[in-house]
């Protein structure tokens, strides 16, 4: 069983409106809310490889109601703790460019993270755990490393900032940084791609077991203690690049919960990270099995590094 921990969900609020004028009354033409949440997307895209998981996280007042309520008809096990305060609201808006406003989380007790170890415990040691998205700034930065600590389970950790360096010592099995997230995990403004690849060997040293690096539509990465291979991305329109980096984590998942070894399966996150960008919403199995003929992963030359 995959377990996926979203400590801060969101409902995310899509709007399109034709441009964005600071200080105007702007008015949309279309609006759009869906469960939002890096663990959470993790969690749909799998179901839509009809791969199970329970979500575990924590959510609140009438948007958390909402948040269970989409997430249960949607045929997925929403576990979640409820806590006291509101599950914010992510506006995520649609002019030619994609502008997002994330909304602040509820404060959250370290009760409530021992209440989640507590449901952790019922995991068999084979299970998987995905800790995905921002914590909340009321619980400490290393609480993503305590939780991977606390228990047996191989983990994912896809995250940024303090809580992903702090999450590397527990020596997760896959983290998926974007380059900016890379970059700024060491203290970079950017990187080419042999700078790419010398920071997620860093990042390995540092404790993660595989570090699959998403570079938008330039590459993807794939870094570990043996070897390094890049992918290219496929080339589309783009609708909406929201939930991509989470559709990424998730087709990885499907790939080797299909049997398949770590570079096929970085074919299959590769695709699926594309099938949600070219998607108004989160990617279809059908896409995705659309888009992985025209994924071809290879050894990035050492030479090069
Ligand atoms: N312009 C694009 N064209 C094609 N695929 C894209 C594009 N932007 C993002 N993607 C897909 O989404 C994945 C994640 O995008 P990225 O922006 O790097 O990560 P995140 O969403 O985590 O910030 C990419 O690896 C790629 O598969
Ligand atoms: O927890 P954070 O970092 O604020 O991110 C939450 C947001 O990220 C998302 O999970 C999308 O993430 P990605 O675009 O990186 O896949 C949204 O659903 C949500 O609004």
């Amino acid at each position: 069983m995959i377990y996926t921990v979203t400590m801060n969900p969101s409902i995310d609020c899509f709007m399109e409106l034709s441009e964005l004028v600071e200080g105007a009354t702007n008015r949309a033409s279309e609006q759009r809310m869906v469960p939002g949440g890096k663990g959470i997307n993790v969690s749909r895209v799998l179901h839509r490889f009809d791969i199970g998981s329970i979500l575990l996280g924590f959510t609140a007042g009438f948007t958390g109601a909402f948040l269970k309520e989409e997430l249960t008809a949607e045929g997925l096990q929403a576990h979640f703790t409820d806590t006291p305060g509101m599950t914010r609201i992510n506006m995520k808006l649609k002019t030619a460019k994609e502008t997002e406003v994330n909304g602040p989380s509820p404060e959250i007790s370290q009760d409530y993270v021992s209440e989640l170890l507590r449901k952790l415990e019922l995991a068999d040691k084979d299970d998987l755990l995905v800790l995905s998205g921002s914590l909340p700034p009321s619980l400490p930065a290393d609480t993503y490393r305590t939780i991977a600590e606390k228990t047996p389970l191989k983990t994912v950790v896809d995250t940024s900032g303090i809580p992903l360096q702090k999450a590397l010592s527990a020596r997760p099995y896959l983290i998926k940084p974007n380059i900016d997230e890379l970059t700024a995990l060491y203290g970079q403004e950017s990187a080419d791609t042999s700078g790419a690849v010398l920071l997620a060997r860093k990042a390995v040293a540092d404790g993660a077991k595989n570090v699959l690096v998403s570079r938008g539509a330039e590459s993807a990465l794939l870094v570990s203690a043996d070897r390094v291979l890049e992918a290219a991305v496929p080339s589309g329109t783009i609708h909406s690049t929201v939930g991509a980096g989470d559709s990424m984590v998730a087709g990885f998942l499907a790939g080797l919960a299909n049997g398949h070894p770590p570079e096929e399966a970085f074919r299959w996150s590769i695709a699926a990270g594309s099938a949600t960008a070219f998607s108004e919403s989160l990617c279809s199995k059908k896409l995705v099995e659309e888009l992985l003929p025209s994924v071809s992963v290879n050894e990035y030359k050492e030479e090069s590094v």
